[in-house]
């Protein structure tokens, strides 16, 4: 008999669609947003799909946090599987109002404070819905219609919320105005959201995790730092690679406006407002603005260089190379991308397993409402 894992969601999906071929195996956490990335046509909405039971292929496996919903002898049908589904363009009710839109799907009866409900005061408040309840949805931005969407789909209890590109139908300053909700709700709710993009920007700033895929195969799963600095993947050798980790803030200088906070493996200043002690934050560092050096740095206008220990190396190009650090002494901590010339690594003598500083230029600073971008 096949081992069902509680807390995981496990998809082993094979078949054709036409000349398609499908052979994709995860296995993520049931917790926190899973990316699903990778180029145009690579399969990530047949994967989601699938996962909604609206794709059936036969000899298929897939189970979600201890319950089958596909092995061989079962089939669950989608409106058997408990899921919220989000797709590029909301389809709302054009003859109800943006409330009725929200309850339509949610289930009968008083569940209000029921473990694990998500209360229809809390969706309004996370998603900013108040002042449109009463609205007809002709009379909404494509932005506003996308937030109503997701909060039906909230709305209707899901065990998996699953989003195909929500975004992507939205100009980019919609999408801004969009992701500091889904930020949000990300911090607030411990929904498994399998979040289907192609574009990067949504992930760095949304997934905990990924599953990045490649003409119909998955190439890499794991935590998404994991993936960003590993080498043999795509997304380490791209022109704008970075790596996204949590930081927790320590200190706050008012005089200064600096924030000090505290990332496995060490410290960073970054410019900021005030933020209060122990608030979760995503930091994002490209690689692009991280220089090595072998001695610390003492004259510098450079805030922060970082103790780092060098992991490994690639070549990128006939006159580059990646370097893949682990902060702190021991280079256990969080894992840092940087791009040298070879010239660089040839005059500093840089090889993997010696110790190093690492400069780093420029930090993004992402919070529940947003990000803003703190450099030097
Ligand atoms: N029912 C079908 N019959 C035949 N081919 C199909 C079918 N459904 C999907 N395909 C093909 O499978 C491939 C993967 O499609 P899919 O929509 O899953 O990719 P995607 O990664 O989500 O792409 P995009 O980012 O462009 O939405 C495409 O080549 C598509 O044309």
């Amino acid at each position: 008999m096949r081992a069902i894992f509680p807390r995981m969601i496990r998809g082993e999906f094979r078949g054709r669609l036409g000349g398609f071929a499908l052979d994709a195996s995860f296995s993520v956490p049931a917790t926190g947003i899973t990316g699903l990335f990778g180029p145009s046509g690579c399969g990530k909405s047949t994967v989601l799909r699938c996962l909604a039971g609206l794709q059936h292929l036969p000899g298929s496996l897939c189970d979600v946090d201890g319950d089958v919903w596909q092995d061989d002898s079962t089939f669950l049908k989608p409106h058997q599987r408990p899921i919220g589904y989000v797709f590029q363009e909301a389809s709302l009710f054009q003859h109800l109002s943006v409330k009725a839109n929200l309850v339509y799907g949610a289930p009968r009866g008083d569940a209000g404070g029921a473990a694990g409900v998500i209360a229809f005061d809390e969706v309004i408040e996370l998603l900013g819905l108040a002042r449109l309840l009463d609205r007809a949805p002709r009379n909404l931005s494509g932005g506003e219609r996308q937030r109503v969407a997701i909060g039906r789909a909230l709305l209707s209890q899901p065990k998996l919320l699953l989003m195909d590109e929500p975004l992507s139908a939205l100009d980019r300053l919609t999408k801004d105005e969009i992701l500091p909700f889904l930020e949000r709700l990300h911090a607030r709710l411990s929904l498994p959201v399998i979040y289907v993009s192609h574009d990067i920007t949504e992930i760095e700033r949304l997934a905990d995790h990924l599953i990045l895929m490649r003409a119909g195969h998955v190439i890499g799963v794991g935590p998404l730092s994991d993936l960003q600095s590993d080498p043999a993947l795509p997304l380490a050798t791209a022109r704008d690679a970075a790596v996204n980790f949590a930081a927790i803030a320590e200190a706050y200088d008012a005089n200064y406006g600096l924030l000090t906070l505290r990332v496995d493996g060490g410290r960073l200043l970054v410019p900021s407002g005030p933020v209060e002690p122990g608030a979760r934050r995503r930091i994002r560092i490209a690689a692009g603005d991280v220089s090595l050096a072998r001695e610390a740095p003492r004259a510098t206008s450079i805030l922060n260089a970082l103790s780092a220990r060098i992991v490994s190396t690639s070549p990128v190009g006939p006159n580059e190379m990646l370097v893949v650090m682990g902060l702190g002494p021991n280079g256990n901590g969080a894992r840092l991308l940087a791009r040298v010339t070879r010239r660089s690594w040839d005059q500093l003598q840089l090889a993997e397993g010696i110790e190093v500083f690492a400069q780093v230029k420029g930090v993004a600073l992402a919070s529940e409402r947003g990000v803003s971008e703190a450099t030097k």
